[in-house]
C-alpha cells in the first residue's frame, strides 16, 4: 500500500473552516511561488457553503492570512449541463455562496464556467472545457496532464466524487482531461467531469465531508478494502499523502482510520 491520505477531524464546521482556511492559504502560497497564480478546481454539492465559511472569514488581518483572489483561477471539478443560472448549476452554487460575496479588497478571481452553447451536446461541452484548461495549463500535446495547485472535492453518499460514479466506465478514462457523462445516477443525468488522472495529478487534493449522512460512506472508503475501489477511494490510492480529508465529528462517527486535529 502507498502513502496514506490525511484525515482531519473537527468538532463542527466552524472549527473545520478555520483549518481549511489555513490549508488553502498554504496551497495559495505554494502556487504563487511555483507559477505566480493559484489554479483551483472546485466541486458543487455541499462544498461551496463550507468553503465560503473558510474563505470569507476576516482572518487575523495579517499579511500571511490574506486570500488573494486576484491571483486565483477557478475551474469546476464537474458541472451539470444546465444554464449557468439554473438551480442545478455548480457555477451558480459557487457564485451564490462565494463569488458574489468576495469583498472588493480581496480582488476578483478569474472563473472558468462551462460554455453553455453546448448544453445539448455534452461531448462537445467536455471538449470545449478541456480546451479551456489547455489555454490555462498548456496544450494537451505538450503536457500529459494539467496540474492543479488544489482540487477541492466532495464525497457523495455512494462514494462518488466530481461526476465520477462507482463502477462507471468513466473511471477507466485515461486519455481525456475532461469527459462527458450522460447517464449520471444522480440527477441531472448530463454532466462533464475532470477525469481521475487529472484529479490524482493535483499538487494537493482536499475532500470536504460533513454531517452524519457521510458517516457510513467514510467508514467504507477509509476502513475497508471494498472502499478502495470507490471513486473517492481511487483518489486516495492515486494521491496518497497529497490527499487530505476535512471532516466534522458526525461524518467520522465510527471511522477507525487515524485522525488528526491540526495541520
Ligand atoms: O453531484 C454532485 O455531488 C457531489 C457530492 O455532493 P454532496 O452534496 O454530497 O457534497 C459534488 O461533489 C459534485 O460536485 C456534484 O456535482
Amino acid at each position: 500500500m502507498g502513502k496514506q491520505p490525511n484525515l482531519y477531524t473537527f468538532s463542527d464546521t466552524n472549527a473545520l473552516a478555520k483549518t481549511l482556511r489555513a490549508y488553502v492559504l498554504q496551497c495559495q502560497t505554494a502556487g504563487l511561488e511555483r507559477h505566480g497564480a493559484f489554479k483551483v478546481a472546485v466541486s458543487g454539492g455541499s462544498l461551496p457553503k463550507t468553503l465560503a465559511k473558510a474563505l470569507l472569514d476576516p482572518g487575523n488581518g495579517g499579511p500571511e492570512d490574506k486570500i488573494n483572489f486576484s491571483k486565483w483561477e477557478i475551474f469546476f471539478a464537474d458541472e451539470r449541463a444546465v444554464p449557468l443560472d439554473h438551480s442545478d448549476s455548480n457555477y451558480k452554487l459557487l457564485k451564490d455562496e462565494l463569488l458574489d460575496k468576495i469583498p472588493e479588497d480581496l480582488g476578483k478571481p478569474v472563473v472558468h464556467p462551462i460554455d453553455v452553447r453546448h448544453l445539448d451536446d455534452v461531448q462537445e461541452m467536455a471538449d470545449q472545457y478541456q480546451e479551456e484548461l489547455m489555454r490555462s495549463f498548456a496544450a494537451k500535446d505538450s503536457v500529459k496532464l494539467p496540474i492543479f495547485d488544489l482540487l477541492l472535492l466532495g464525497c457523495g453518499p455512494d462514494g462518488h466524487t466530481c461526476s465520477l460514479f462507482p463502477n462507471h466506465e468513466l473511471l477507466r478514462e485515461s486519455d481525456a482531461w475532461v469527459a462527458p457523462i450522460e447517464d449520471s445516477p444522480k440527477p441531472p443525468k448530463a454532466r462533464i467531469t475532470l477525469t481521475l488522472p487529472v484529479v490524482t495529478h493535483g499538487i494537493k487534493i482536499a475532500f470536504l465531508a460533513t454531517g452524519e449522512g457521510k458517516a457510513g460512506i467514510l467508514k467504507e472508503i477509509l476502513d475497508t478494502d471494498e472502499g478502495r475501489s470507490l471513486p473517492c477511494g481511487l483518489v486516495n490510492e492515486g494521491g496518497g499523502e497529497r490527499v487530505s480529508w476535512f471532516t466534522d465529528a458526525e461524518a467520522v462517527n465510527g471511522v477507525g482510520f487515524p485522525k488528526r486535529g491540526s495541520l
